[in-house]
């Protein structure tokens, strides 16, 4: 979140030496020197952190009083008190009702920026565990270095900086989601939070509230929540199958990319943010708007950047990197010892078509490490994959396919033989016909010659060297 930090105090010097401390530091501040003005500038967006006078004249409620209450409708928010003399005892009382830390009067400034610091870094760290915790199958690095992927990296690395929206498209598991992170770490935002929301895994009568928030007298437990627009201020928020959201939500996110403010449910006043919104979606979206369900206008809006992320089928060459990467987190996490795949395990993964994509791949990944029992030395081979897989070669390299070429005269046979070996070759190799030449064991030439008279056209990825 950016740093924002809400200071309030009766007295009118502490608030303007505190807010110029804190302003010299580059925090953004703000300033209440009575209860309700306090609380309407935390309505007005919640801020990193509060800074809060125990002794508040003039003012409707103590110190105390504000701090429980910011306690019960935020109880994450870091809140630092100050405290006079001869409140030392009502500070000490005042952390275990909540406060994060107390400061004395005349204090240094010093010692402000540092428990400010420390409390915004504390209130982010538990921000940050709670995340990693909510997606520990999901790591942030995006492996591959296929061309194909090699230009989706191109594309984020230059929209990144731009804040730009990105509409990120692609089939299911593809790494729409590492995607978004990437260029999250990459913008200038890199430093506030990134918040998520699936609209396909979510209730559609949850979504506002998720999104917007609940002021408290709306949420049935009568506690205020932080919807996740909020939350995002100063950072990224990634709308996953945005297809998949309600038409009236959609319309209400328009109007938020339209004046960056919204209301939380059940409220009156606008809250006012700055998010750069990522989305992504596995569906054709203009067909969705063809077909009524997805507003055009949206569509304008969140999707000035369009990058595609191409299924796992249309970039095999990547497969070996991303099994090593899983295989060594896996390991890693799991505590159990990484293994190699044999060649032969890995030509028939990369002649697989994996329609769950990257996040197929990754399960197959754990299940042969969790599942391998025997020799740890020893490769994973072909016969440990998983039937699905294995058993999905061409049929004419299949075991069972035996039949249909069987049945077959020695040249048909052979013919077909060799088809199907060679297009499972060059897709594994990216269509890359040097590579595929060099793998087979055949001039590229006299291989070029052998596909075209077997009728197989390729787009020949290696004509350039690559
Ligand atoms: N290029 C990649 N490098 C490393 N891991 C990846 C890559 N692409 C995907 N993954 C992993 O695959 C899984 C699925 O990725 P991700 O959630 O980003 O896909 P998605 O396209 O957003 O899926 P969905 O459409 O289902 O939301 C995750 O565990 C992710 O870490």
């Amino acid at each position: 979140m950016a740093r924002e930090v809400l200071v309030i105090d009766d007295e009118a010097d502490i608030r303007d030496l505190v807010a110029g401390i804190l302003g010299d530091e580059g925090y953004a501040t703000r300033t209440a020197g009575n209860a309700d003005e306090a609380f309407a500038a935390i309505d007005a967006r919640l801020p990193s952190l509060v800074i809060l006078d125990i002794w508040l004249q003039g003012s409707r409620m103590d110190g105390l009083e504000i701090l429980d209450k910011i306690k019960r409708a935020h109880p994450d928010m870091p809140v630092v008190m100050i405290s006079g003399h001869g409140t030392i005892e009502t500070a000490v009382g005042a952390i275990k009702r909540g406060a994060y830390d107390f400061i004395e009067k005349p204090f240094k400034a010093d010692r402000l920026l540092l428990l400010v610091q420390r409390a915004i870094e504390a209130a982010q760290l538990k921000r940050e565990n709670r995340a990693l915790k909510a997606r520990s199958q999901l790591d942030d690095e995006m492996v591959g270095r296929s061309s194909a992927m090699n230009a989706v990296r191109a594309m984020l690395e230059k929209s990144a900086p731009m804040g730009s929206r990105v509409m990120i498209m692609g089939p299911p598991g593809a790494g729409k989601e590492v995607a978004a992170r990437l260029l999250h770490r990459m913008s200038r935002r890199a430093e506030g939070p990134f918040a998520v929301i699936n609209a396909a895994t979510m209730a559609p009568e949850r979504m506002e509230a998720e999104l917007f928030g609940v002021e408290a007298a709306a949420s049935a437990d009568g506690q205020a929540r932080v919807g996740l627009f909020e939350e995002a201020h100063g950072g990224t928020l990634f709308l996953d199958e945005v297809a998949e959201m309600p038409l009236e939500t959609q319309a209400k996110i328009l109007r938020v990319l339209v004046d960056q403010t919204f209301e939380r449910v059940g409220g009156r006043s606008r809250v006012q943010v700055d998010v750069r919104v990522v989305s992504a979606s596995s569906r054709d979206l203009l067909s969705e708007i063809a077909g009524g369900r997805f507003r055009e206008d949206l569509f304008h809006r969140l999707s000035v950047v369009p990058i595609r992320v191409p299924r796992l089928a249309d970039r095999r060459e990547d497969i070996p990197d991303l099994c090593a990467h899983f295989i060594a987190r896996i390991s890693q996490s799991n505590g159990i010892p990484p293994r190699a795949i044999s060649n032969e395990a890995m030509a028939v993964m990369q002649a697989y078509e994996w329609p769950g994509n990257v996040r197929q791949l990754r399960n197959v990944c754990e299940r042969l490490l969790i599942l391998a029992t025997d020799d740890a030395e020893e490769a994973i081979s072909a016969d440990m994959l998983p039937a699905e897989v294995g058993g999905s070669g061409p049929a004419t390299l299949r075991a069972d396919g035996g039949e249909v070429i069987m049945a077959l005269p020695l040249r048909e046979a052979r013919e077909a033989f060799e088809r199907d070996y060679l297009l499972a070759q060059v897709a594994r190799f990216g269509n890359n016909i040097s590579r595929t030449a060099a793998f087979i064991g055949m001039e590229r030439s006299a291989l070029h010659r052998k596909l075209k008279s077997l009728g197989i056209a390729v787009n020949d990825r290696g004509q350039n060297g690559i």
